[in-house]
């Protein structure tokens, strides 16, 4: 019988160099590391002849091979994703270049605009079209001081595009900062130590908030419902209304709401929402806020939405638990006042980025995409009724094998959801890690762990697993991990901004006393034995 693939690899960490490389820190560098590996790998591969009798090595190769495309894989996506940035802040430059030129030359604001709206003919071209997008609003944007400011495109040159102009979508530009206590600065004095005539110092970032300040004006919201609610209904056509008739902003909501508003009356003519996958995939370069009405799965939800960059989200609470909704509907006008106003405190909340490696997956085509989760993944037993038996390792160093009902790998956002209710420690949000929590252990010494923000962890199914083990990515899209499969996560390069009532730690903490009752107990009473 072959042996598992598995038990080739040495479960305490003296499995084979070519794992060592898994950390992409930074995308240019690790693809090159990776790249390195995989060649590694081929190499190895290479020098050492595969008796094709020789079931054990042929198996080990296999997974070598697998592991190394992952690897290479999560590199180049996080490469790509950097590529990206840099070409929007070029983008952004030149813009910003050539509006700066057009205000020197001293240009009206009229014929600035008239420069500008015949280079959004010609760009628009390059537009992904979403519905509802009005002349009336392409002129709205152009009185509102479009030529003081940057244009932000897609680049994306798909055939409709192109035989419709549409409207530009202008994004509005902000600024991040760390304040602390009162003092806004933008610079660090140092951000993690300093080695100052060889005295290691650690930075004072511990009472930092971060800030967000709006350079330009938001335009365009997007508002994100919890479906079936009739109040959720309510309210959202009513701060529909209020954004539209006193903010003039742009107005996005999800096509079932679409529909829910134009039900109600075609006053909401004026609404946007979009058609398929591929709009929600722009979406980011379009909204400049986001405001979910319902509970922490409503703030979920619209981080789901987001495959890549993140814009700051307003979350109101219209649930039963709101650990991640500090803002009370009631006073929704206020708080949106103060919003689009700003400056305004930021919870950046870190997401982690899974892959599931199947072990059938014999090319790159067959890798499935990744899935960011706020909260967790959950690996655990699903219907089965045998333990789940799933090997860990960070890093390539085996952490332990876990045999229970599963185990959490949660961001600190989620420390207070499923991880909390398994026994794992509430984290402060901005605390940047990956807690790493067991369900159930059949054991009496594990402990659950929290690693640092920088590592990879792989869960894998050993081959002599008596049941596939179930993944769920925020407690949604539940795939099997048969035995052989492995399911690999690091932390995403996309946060999710949450805007606070007060700041992130006053937010955290209401949150856990008033969501939890956290260590509530009567207070002893004055009377009784004393030290003198
Ligand atoms: N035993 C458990 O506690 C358990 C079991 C399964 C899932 N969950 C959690 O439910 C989440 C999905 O939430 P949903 O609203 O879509 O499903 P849901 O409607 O089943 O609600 C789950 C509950 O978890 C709360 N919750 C979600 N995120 C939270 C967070 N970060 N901190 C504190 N509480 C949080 C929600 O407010 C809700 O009350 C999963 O990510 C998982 O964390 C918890
Ligand atoms: N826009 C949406 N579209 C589809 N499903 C959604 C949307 N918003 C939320 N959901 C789902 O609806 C469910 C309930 O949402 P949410 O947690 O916000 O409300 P809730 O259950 O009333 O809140 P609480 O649990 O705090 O009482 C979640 O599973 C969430 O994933």
């Amino acid at each position: 019988m072959a042996p598992s693939k598995l038990n080739s690899t040495d479960p305490h960490g003296n499995g084979d160099a070519s794992f060592s490389s898994s950390q992409p820190d930074n995308g240019s560098s690790d693809s090159l590391t990776l790249f390195h590996s995989e060649k590694a790998v081929q190499e190895l591969l290479q020098q050492t002849p595969i008796q094709q009798t020789d079931d054990h090595l042929i198996e080990f190769s296999e997974a070598l091979r697998t592991v190394a495309k992952a690897l290479r894989r999560a590199a180049e996506g996080k490469a790509s994703a950097q590529a990206e940035a840099a070409e929007w802040k070029r983008r952004f430059e030149l813009e910003r270049a050539r509006n700066q030129q057009l205000e020197h030359k001293g240009k009206s604001p009229g014929e600035c605009n008239a420069g500008i709206d015949a280079q959004r003919v010609e760009n628009s071209t390059n537009q992904p079209m979403l519905r509802n997008e009005t002349n009336e609003q392409s002129e709205n944007w152009s009185t509102n001081g479009l030529c003081s400011h940057e244009i932000l495109h897609d680049g994306e040159t798909n055939s409709q595009a192109k035989a419709v102009p549409s409207r530009i979508m202008r994004k509005a530009s902000f600024k991040l900062s760390w304040r602390c206590k009162g003092d806004i600065s933008d610079q660090h004095k140092h951000d993690i130590v300093s080695f100052e005539r060889g005295n290691i110092t650690a930075a004072g970032r511990s009472s930092k908030q971060i800030s967000l300040k709006w350079e330009s004006d938001p335009q365009t919201v997007l508002i994100m419902t919890k479906p079936n609610s009739t109040s959720v209904r309510i309210l959202c056509a009513e701060m529909v209304r209020w954004l539209k008739d006193h903010k003039k902003l742009n107005i996005y909501v999800e096509p079932r709401v679409m529909g829910e508003l134009l039900s109600e009356s075609s006053y909401f003519n004026f609404v946007h929402t979009w058609k398929d996958e591929k709009e929600v995939l722009s979406l980011h370069t379009k909204v400049d806020l986001v405001v979910t009405l319902g509970g922490d799965g409503t703030v979920l939800w619209a981080a789901s939405m987001f495959k890549g960059p993140v814009p700051p989200i307003v979350p109101f609470s219209l649930g039963s638990l709101g650990f991640m909704t500090p803002f009370y509907s009631e006073h929704y006008q206020d708080c949106l006042d103060s919003v689009l106003r700003g400056p305004i405190s930021i919870t950046l909340r870190h997401r982690l980025q899974c892959y599931v490696i199947r072990d059938g997956a014999k090319n790159e085509y067959e890798m499935e995409e990744p899935i960011l989760v706020l909260n967790e993944v959950t690996i655990d037993r699903g219907i089965s009724s045998f333990l789940t038996n799933l090997e860990c390792y960070c890093d390539n160093s085996f952490v332990t094998c876990v045999q229970g009902d599963g185990l959490i790998l949660s961001t600190t956002s989620g420390s207070t959801a499923y991880s909390l209710a398994a026994g794992g420690s509430m984290v402060h949000p901005q605390v940047p890690g990956i807690l790493f929590t067991p369900i159930c252990p059949h054991s009496l010494s594990f402990r659950p762990l929290i690693l640092p923000e920088h590592v990879t962890i792989r869960v894998q199914v050993p081959f002599n697993s008596r049941s596939p083990a179930w993944a769920s990515f925020d407690g949604k899209d539940r795939k099997q991990l048969a035995a052989g499969d492995a399911l690999v996560c690091s932390m995403a390069p996309w946060p999710v901004p949450t805007a606070c009532q007060i700041d992130s730690t006053n937010d955290f903490l209401r949150s856990i006393h008033d969501g939890l009752h956290w260590n509530l107990r009567k207070t002893q009473s004055f009377d009784g034995p004393r030290d003198l």
